[in-house]
């Protein structure tokens, strides 16, 4: 159960979001992860700053369940960050991806 949670300063429009979307369903898989429990949120047009400017900028926040390896983590972010650059136009200097991994998931009103 990934969480996958984008703000960027640029618009998203609802067809680049759907492509998004499936980009990053497909994305999961790199971190062992399924789309059947992937949840995403895209946060566009925020009021993001990067190094002092306010050029095209992306956060990416990855949150699971559980861990990845090293080297997953390192597939995940060439890729979301190959596809913020297809499907946006961003630099990939200009974009950040966290991850953070967590022992401790509820759904479904019980805990994994
Ligand atoms: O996406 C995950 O991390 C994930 C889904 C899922 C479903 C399930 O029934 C489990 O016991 C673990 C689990 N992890």
């Amino acid at each position: 159960m990934p969480f996958i949670h984008t703000m960027t300063n640029l618009p998203i429009p609802e067809e680049t979001e759907k492509r998004l979307k499936a980009a990053y369903g497909e994305a999961a898989a790199l971190i062992g992860k399924s789309e059947n429990w992937l949840m995403l949120r895209f946060e566009d047009s925020c009021r993001l700053w990067m190094a002092g400017s306010g050029e095209p900028a992306a956060m990416v926040q990855v949150d699971l369940y559980g861990k990845a390896a090293p080297e997953a983590y390192e597939a995940m972010t060439a890729r979301l960050t190959a596809v913020l650059e297809k499907e946006l136009g961003l630099a990939p200097g200009r974009v950040y991806v966290r991850y953070a991994q967590t022992p401790y998931w509820g759904w479904d009103g019980g805990n994994f």
